[in-house]
């Protein structure tokens, strides 16, 4: 997977080097390319916003400097095989749909994404509009908050997306079993894990995890995931379909 940011902070994504998103880049599972947004601005002062229209707080992000950027990351990222690529283009913003595990595993399938992360009060909207005719455009929100800038969700989402792609993870079968992982544990948190030792400070390791019974300690981990979403999440049980709240009712 090839990844493009452009930012006004590229330095933002020092992070990306370390871990497994920085093993997989140095296996070339993920190729990273970092731009810095300022590279296409003309005037001495590297200007990349300006007053919003309408009046309002803050500066909003210029289109001028954002389309040329944009248009050259997409022009030097096309691959010779492909001249016809284009990338997905996401734009981290507090207005945006919400960014689910399922999205990730989404993006996870893109060979190529691009990420435009905005700084002020945004970009101007009419960048969106011009590439959403051209590129697949996706405006997406990490939570129901508001950042500085869209830099920390792009490391969040590619973190989240690195780690689905093949080889990143040691074992495959933790993202099966991830929270949110479609399938069993769709709508459902992951429950409580333990290792050794047996006993800490008092605290003993259930007693079903030392058992060796696969059969019962798969049901006890998910009767833990039912437990722990009907404490921290309920609102996600209701979205369990019917077969899922009768195979945690059937007793093993
Ligand atoms: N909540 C978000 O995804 C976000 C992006 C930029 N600021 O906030």
């Amino acid at each position: 997977m090839r990844v493009d940011i452009i930012s006004i902070f590229p330095e933002y994504f020092a992070p990306l080097d370390v871990s497994l998103v920085g093993k997989a880049r140095e296996r070339g599972t993920l190729d990273i390319r970092l731009h810095q947004l300022r590279d296409w601005t003309r005037d001495v002062h590297k200007t990349v916003d300006d007053t919003p229209y309408g009046g309002g707080p803050g500066m909003v992000m210029k289109p001028e400097i954002w389309g040329e950027a944009i248009d050259a990351v997409v022009e030097q990222g096309r691959p010779e095989a492909d001249p016809a690529a284009l990338p997905r283009m996401i734009v981290p913003t507090p207005s945006g749909r919400p960014f689910t595990q399922e999205v990730a595993l989404d993006y996870a399938k893109e060979p190529w994404l691009l990420f435009t992360p905005a700084r002020y009060e945004g970009i101007d909207s009419r960048v969106m509009a011009e590439y959403g005719s051209r590129l697949r455009v996706d405006e997406v929100s990490i939570g129901d908050y508001v950042l500085a800038g869209g830099e920390a969700a792009v490391l969040v989402i590619v973190e989240a997306v690195g780690r689905l792609l093949p080889g990143v993870l040691g074992n495959a079968c933790s993202v099966a079993d991830d929270s949110f992982a479609p399938g069993a544990m769709a709508n459902l948190l992951e429950g409580p894990v333990y290792t050794k030792p047996p006993v800490w400070r008092g605290h003993e390791v259930p007693e079903i995890l030392l058992s060796g019974h696969h059969g019962k300690i798969a049901r006890w981990r998910r009767d833990e995931a039912f437990r722990r979403t009907s404490d921290k999440r309920p609102e996600l049980l209701a979205r369990l379909d019917s077969d899922a709240l009768d195979a945690h009712d059937r007793r093993v």
